[in-house]
């Protein structure tokens, strides 16, 4: 049987080790940090998602702000919004929640998002920093991975990394982040022509495709390790893109869903935070 690794349990040590040092910042003068979240519509799994996201901030002591605009709301009004809150120094970060409504280019939202600002790590200039291996701020689901990897102490150090998935806040990030750390790094897709004799390699298999159970038994190599970015609902259930019943008894170690990449996410969003809240008020 594999190790489950517990994605909760090293979130909330993390969450706890923040908190203790926004409260040495707090005690020492200095003002609260502070997130605002931005939602388009009302898509249910956005606020989901946004409710742990408020919930986290609070326990650690990060101001939390959500402000929520019509299905409607124009890409100027959006742009002019997202121009008040580069400006507003109350504020550390802000993020636009994903996806956006089709009239809406989410390109050019995330191009007008500050760098000094940009809590979720996804604008042009994070990214590039991220490449070129000088970035303080990462995407919050591939730094919460490295994270994870780290904490059960599984060294990438040249071991084959198979990423399932190119999207630019998952699939793309880890690649060159895990290619940083001097793993041997394939990336998979669509388009991928045989799939299965990639994933089979893997040592380590990422998977962010958003299909449910989409990995089986057979994409995967005895004793890999599996971690599983997916968060799908099927009949009202939360489960990944793995078919965690099926590969458990051939891998050494997994992620669930719930309880293992997603909590690292949310972690990870408070990190940045603070780290660009330290950038403000200096240590
Ligand atoms: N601008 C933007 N930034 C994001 O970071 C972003 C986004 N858009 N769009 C959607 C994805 C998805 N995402 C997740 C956050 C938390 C969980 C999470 O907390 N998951 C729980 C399950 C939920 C629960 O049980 O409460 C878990 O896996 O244990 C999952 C996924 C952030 N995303």
């Amino acid at each position: 049987m594999a190790i489950i690794i517990d994605g909760k349990l090293t979130a909330t040590k993390y969450n706890n080790a923040l908190k203790d040092s926004i409260n040495e910042m707090v005690q020492k003068g200095n003002r609260q940090p502070k997130l605002v979240v931005i939602q388009i519509g009302s898509n249910e799994a956005s606020s989901l998602y946004i409710r742990n996201k408020k919930r986290a901030c609070e326990n650690v002591g990060i101001l939390f702000e959500h402000k929520v605009f019509e299905e409607s709301v124009s890409e100027s009004n959006l742009l002019d919004e997202i121009n008040k809150l580069n400006n507003d120094e109350s504020v550390d970060g802000f993020l636009v929640q994903l996806p956006l409504p089709k009239n809406i280019d989410e390109d050019k939202i995330i191009n007008a998002i500050s760098p000094s600002k940009d809590a979720d790590g996804f604008c042009p200039i994070t990214l590039g920093n991220v490449v070129l291996n000088k970035s303080k701020i990462f995407p919050g689901t591939p730094k919460g991975i490295i994270r994870l990897l780290d904490e059960y102490k599984i060294d990438v150090t040249g071991k084959k990394v198979v990423v399932v998935g190119r999207s630019n806040i998952v699939g793309k990030p880890i690649s060159i982040m895990l290619t940083n750390l001097s793993a041997t790094v394939t990336v998979c897709h669509s388009k991928t022509v045989d799939l299965k004799s990639e994933t089979c390699k893997a040592d380590i298999l990422i998977v962010a495709i958003g299909s449910a159970k989409f990995i089986k038994e057979d994409f995967v190599k005895d004793g890999a390790i599996i971690i599983d970015v997916g968060t799908n609902k099927v009949d009202g259930k939360f489960c990944g893109d793995v078919d965690f019943e099926s590969v458990k008894e051939k891998v050494s170690a997994i992620t669930p869903v719930p309880g293992g990449v997603g909590p690292m996410t949310v972690n990870s969003l408070l990190e940045n935070v603070f780290t660009l809240y330290k950038e403000k008020v200096g240590n």
